[in-house]
């Protein structure tokens, strides 16, 4: 982080076991406010771990994670979705058989407070709250340029356009901390570039602060400022993205990977 920077998230000493297997070990890092921050690490070294330590799904057993100041490791993950904190999925997460505007739609359900009763007798309020949503839905539909597909099933739009409609209802849940597992996975090259536009446009519009998993390096050089790359578990560089690639350590994490694989 940038000196006189605030820190929006800060891990210290997180670990987390699976069984016998120690997938983060003691893994300390701070998140400036308003930075891309790039995660970054052979396949299998805790990336997604962390990702859902951060947002809940598989809290710590050691170590403190907190967001702008809160601790977060005894929050649920609708809890931390509600600080202020939203996710994509490594693989799609989409409801199938639901139109693109319906799945943007669900990132709004953590303000939705369903009650019958209260609708019924403030309709006017709860038709009120109706128009709300559908504005910021709106909104980030502009944003994203999904307005030629939105009344599309998912099921039928390229895998691309898939991970678009992912991000914008992870925007509509309107986060200041926003974690992308691997949001170019599976791309062809127009549709990368397409997506770095998409999260460069919507960090600046939106005043996010992103944590992004990434494995593409020409990707992770080009949006992040700063990465932290993890290999078996443990942090082995942390600084500048070009810096933290060249880092010796991080150079033989990857080649020692491909040497197993061959
Ligand atoms: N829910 C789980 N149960 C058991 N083991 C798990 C679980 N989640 C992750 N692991 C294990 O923890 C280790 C780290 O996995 P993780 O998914 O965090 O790696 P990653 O760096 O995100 O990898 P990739 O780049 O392939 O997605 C792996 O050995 C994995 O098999």
């Amino acid at each position: 982080m940038a000196s006189g920077q605030e820190p929006a998230l800060v891990c210290s000493n997180v670990s987390r076991w699976f069984g016998g297997l120690h997938a983060l070990k003691g893994v300390s890092v701070t998140i400036g406010r308003g930075d891309i921050f790039g995660l970054v690490g052979p396949n299998g070294s805790g990336k997604t771990t962390l990702v859902n330590a951060i947002t809940g799904f598989y809290p710590p057993q050691e170590g403190s994670i907190t967001f702008e100041g809160r601790r977060l490791n005894d929050l649920k993950p609708h809890h931390i979705a509600r600080c202020g904190i939203a996710r994509t999925f490594q693989n799609v997460a989409l409801f199938r058989g639901m139109t693109v505007l319906d799945n943007i739609l669900m990132g709004r359900h953590i303000f939705m407070n369903p009650n019958p009763l209260a609708s019924l007798f403030y309709w006017w309020w709860a038709q009120r709250e109706e128009i709300a949503h559908r504005r910021k839905v709106e909104e980030v539909i502009d944003l994203l340029q999904l307005e030629s597909v939105r009344d599309e099933h998912v099921d039928v739009i390229p895998l691309g356009l898939q991970k678009r409609v992912e991000l914008a209802r992870a925007l509509c849940a309107e986060p200041r901390f926003l974690v992308l597992d691997e949001p170019m996975a599976g791309m062809n090259q127009e549709e990368k570039e397409y997506m770095v536009r998409f999260i460069l446009d919507a960090q600046e519009a939106l005043g996010l602060t992103v944590l992004i998993i990434e494995h593409h390096m020409d990707v992770v050089t080009a949006i992040c400022g700063r990465i932290l790359v993890l290999n078996n578990g443990a942090a082995i560089a942390e600084g500048p993205a070009r810096e933290a690639i060249a880092d010796p350590q991080v150079v033989e994490a990857y080649i020692g990977k491909a040497r197993d694989v061959a």
